[in-house]
């Protein structure tokens, strides 16, 4: 991978959660510090519950200026077990005191018009979020997970959506993991962030990072994520770390 990032390795899941929440708190803090809002990017899969785990429990975080978007989300009503919006719901949204007009989800009535939920979804951001000069809308955090073949958010490897340079959200119909309709940020919005933070846990993991790190012949989606010097941030837990133990630093150097 062509990013320097900043790799940090925690003994195990607990410690991560613990990483993830003070990672959030210290960043709300200093983006808070000079401007309105935080904006935010949850992907799905295992990430919201680690992200929420003891996040949802502080009371010093200014949730009341958070923003939340999500980084993929599946083609679905919001009430779904699919849903992403209803995950990030259950574990952090029904926890905090964030506005409900701050949660910016899918709107359900072009679940069935994956194509159109996309370009809606596009609308949403390039009106909320700021413009860097290129015109591309520029998120405080983009929290990602990984899935056992390299791809993140409903970037999947060889597919087109992994190439696109125009849009900012794309869509898919056949997305290999279920279900198969889904809306994705594309990589220019994912390398334009101030931040984005990968948060892996588990050995299941292990190989793939050593192909996104190591291997760029394998064209891992998450490996072209690289929104540039001081802006990339790994999270993993021991049982991800075998591949990348050695580029880690203690903690404390961080935040
Ligand atoms: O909606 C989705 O399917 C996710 O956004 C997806 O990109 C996820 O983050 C990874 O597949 C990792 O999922 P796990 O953390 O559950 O392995």
């Amino acid at each position: 991978m062509e990013a320097k990032p900043t790799v940090v390795v925690v003994p195990a899941k607990l410690d991560l959660e613990k990483e993830i929440c003070t990672f959030l708190v210290q960043l709300s803090k200093k983006v808070l510090s000079t401007k309105e809002r935080f904006n935010v990017a949850f992907s799905g899969g295992s990430l919201p519950s680690i992200v929420a785990s003891f996040l949802a429990d502080r009371e010093d975080v200014e949730f009341s200026k958070w923003h939340v978007y999500f980084a993929d989300e599946r083609c679905c009503p919001l009430d779904h077990p699919d849903s992403n919006y209803l995950l990030v719901k259950a574990e952090l949204l029904d926890r905090v005191k964030i506005p409900s007009s701050n949660v910016h989800a899918i709107n359900p009535e072009l679940v069935n018009d994956p194509e159109k939920a996309a370009a809606d979804y596009q609308s949403v951001i390039e009106k909320e979020l700021p413009l860097n000069d290129q015109g591309i809308p520029v998120f405080d955090c983009i929290l990602l997970g990984i899935g056992p073949d390299g791809h993140t958010c409903s970037l999947f490897p060889n597919y087109p959506q992994v190439q696109e340079t125009k849009k900012f959200v794309t869509h898919i119909l056949d997305s290999p993991k279920p279900p198969p309709s889904r809306i994705t940020l594309t990589l220019p919005v994912l390398n334009s962030a101030s931040s984005v933070v990968f948060v892996i846990s588990g050995s299941g993991k292990t190989e793939t990072i050593d192909q996104i790190f190591h291997k760029p012949e394998e064209k891992k989606p998450a490996s072209f994520v690289n929104p540039g010097p001081g802006k990339l941030f790994w999270l993993v837990d021991k049982s991800a770390s075998a591949h990348i133990d050695y580029l880690a630093k203690p903690v404390s150097q961080y935040w």
